[in-house]
């Protein structure tokens, strides 16, 4: 069903940028200098997580594992959106075996960002709801432009996050104010975010945004790697486990739940309201 992945390396002068897929949803882009891999979504125009951009984006963390870059920073090559979240359009009235491949890559993005062994950051250059926090919290530093919205809002939808999905949230929000921001469908505003520690640093633009991102992975030069690398995995190694033991079973939850017909009206109604949005900006 998907093309084979084709790496072209460009020499190593100045930075090296190698396009992960033949279908081009992510780029990622090794800098020589300082050997950090920028890994960028680029499906316009809000990077909704659809099966390919998610397939993208799993094979892309691992060529930049593969390829022993010093760290990774993931950002977005929309002015506006980090990214939306899940692809809603795949949840409407969806194909089931595809919608099992979703959650399973989700779930595989997850895993893979979360327990990657290298320094991470998100450069969060416009707003992050849902499956875009997801990807933020799974990095180990965030700095976001100014006037953009990052949360977990799946309640909005009539969706649950499980467990594995909050776990990155829970590693930096306290649990009162993680409880309240879910039951609450809360999207933070970026000064609301550096406030409650969602997010580490405000960036005036994506560049200073990706800047900061390097300067935090650029803290850890005089620090050990392997030693770093097992301190940080004994800090994710729990949920990983969780995550690993309740994976089957919770693409088994989260099928179930997007079929109920309640759910099906829901997502239906949030896409009415997306596309009444855009009609009144016309
Ligand atoms: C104990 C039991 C356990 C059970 C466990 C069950 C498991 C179930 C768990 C389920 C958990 C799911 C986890 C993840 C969920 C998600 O990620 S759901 C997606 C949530 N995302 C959103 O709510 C974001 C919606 N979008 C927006 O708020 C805005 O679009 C924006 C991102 C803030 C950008 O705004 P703006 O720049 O003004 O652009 P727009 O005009 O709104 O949008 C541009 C076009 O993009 C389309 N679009 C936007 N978001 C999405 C999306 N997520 N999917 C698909 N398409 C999207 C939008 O409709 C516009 O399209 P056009 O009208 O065609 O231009």
């Amino acid at each position: 069903m998907f093309s084979p992945r084709v790496v072209s390396l460009v020499p190593r002068t100045g930075p090296r940028r190698f396009m992960s897929t033949a279908s081009k949803l992510t780029t990622v882009e090794v800098n020589d200098k300082t050997g950090i891999a920028t890994l960028t979504m680029c499906r316009p125009p809000v990077n909704g997580q659809n099966l390919e951009l998610l397939l993208d984006i799993k094979s892309s963390i691992k060529e930049i594992e593969n390829d022993s870059s010093r760290g990774l920073i993931i950002t977005s090559a929309s002015p506006k959106v980090f990214c939306a979240g899940l692809d809603i359009l795949e949840m409407h009235k969806p194909d089931q075996q595809r919608l099992r491949a979703v959650w399973t890559e989700l779930q595989n993005v997850w895993c893979a960002l979360y327990g990657i062994s290298m320094p991470t950051a998100a450069a969060i250059n416009g707003h992050a709801p849902a499956g875009g926090c997801l990807l933020a919290t799974a990095c180990e530093y965030r700095v976001m432009v100014p006037d953009c919205r990052i949360g977990l809002n799946e309640t909005q939808l009539g969706i649950i996050a499980p467990k594995w999905l909050v776990s990155g949230f829970l590693n930096i929000l306290p649990k009162r104010v993680a409880e309240r921001a879910l039951t609450q469908s809360r999207l933070f505003t970026t000064d609301e975010a550096l406030q409650e520690g969602l997010i580490d640093e405000i960036a005036n633009s994506k560049e200073e945004a990706v800047e900061k991102c390097a300067a935090f992975i650029g803290t850890f030069s005089k620090v050990n790697p392997v030693a770093r690398a097992l301190t940080k995995l004994q800090f994710r190694a729990e949920n990983l486990r969780q995550f690993h033991k309740e994976r089957e079973q919770d693409v088994e939850n989260f099928l179930s739940l997007v079929n109920r017909p309640e759910v099906q009206k829901g997502i239906g109604a949030y896409l009415e309201g997306l596309k009444k949005k855009k009609a009144n900006k016309q």
